[in-house]
């Protein structure tokens, strides 16, 4: 698993406030990542207390570590079809968390691990999205590279797009295979440098009207909570 800064102690605390959040009989989206990996050791022990839930997994990973912990699963579909139950709320990490005044709510850039396809799905879908860091990632501004999901055959195209947008593209490649990274969805990924990000918003909107984009790692005004854990406690800021 992809591992950041911030000490793994603040993680936890973040990871564990999130989860006092949880009701019984709630479906949790189950984020991705190291803090959200302890928001799932989390549940799966109030699971084990007796806690009654269904967790919908964002990756390959967190779902692997959900069935280990014992949290019962569910589909995204199961979770939003026709007389489905919804999910209630979904509580993940983050790459950079930006609270500045210039977007309702807070921007994020979500991607780090390669899943923020399928978790702007769970988190967009829930209706509570609870995001847990540390404070090395929170900023004034957005300023990290925002990974963009493509199709293989779209690489081309949408790093020919980010570069009209003034980014510039970098194709991620493994740690440990010859080659590039591939998502749980079969694609590749572009991580761009964009600078500093003024209007968060307007580049999100640019990124998602490219042909080729699978998913951008940028979430606009979709969290409600920040749960930042640090060595000594819990900052939780509504939005
Ligand atoms: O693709 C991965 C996710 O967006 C993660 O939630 C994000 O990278 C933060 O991960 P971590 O908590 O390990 O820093």
């Amino acid at each position: 698993m992809k591992t950041s800064g911030g000490s793994d102690a603040a993680k936890r605390r973040a990871g564990e406030s999130a989860v006092e959040a949880v009701d019984d009989g709630d479906v949790v989206g189950l984020g991705t990542g190291s803090t959200a990996a302890h928001a799932i050791r989390a549940l799966g022990n109030r699971v084990d207390a007796g806690l009654d839930i269904c967790g919908v997994a964002t990756s390959f990973a967190s779902r692997e570590l959900a069935l280990d912990v014992g949290i019962p699963l569910i589909d995204l579909d199961e979770a939003v079809g026709p007389d489905a139950p919804g999910i209630d709320v979904a509580i993940d990490g983050a790459d950079q968390v930006a609270t500045d005044g210039t977007v309702d709510g807070a921007a994020i850039i979500k991607g780090g691990g390669a899943a923020h396809a399928r978790e702007k799905l769970v988190d967009a879908a829930a209706d509570r999205f609870l995001v847990v860091i540390d404070p090395s990632k929170e900023a004034d501004v957005l300023d990290r590279p925002v990974p963009i999901e493509v199709l293989s055959s779209g690489r081309g195209v949408v790093a020919r797009a980010v570069r009209a947008a003034e980014g510039d593209p970098t194709l991620r490649r493994a740690e440990r295979k010859d080659g590039p990274v591939v998502t749980d969805n079969g694609n590749l990924v572009l991580d761009c440098e964009f600078g500093t990000i003024t209007d968060p918003a307007s580049l999100a909107t640019t990124l998602s009207s490219t042909p080729g984009v699978v998913e951008h790692g940028l979430f606009v005004g979709l969290a409600d909570e920040i749960h930042v854990g640090t060595d000594r406690g819990v900052r939780v800021e509504q939005l």
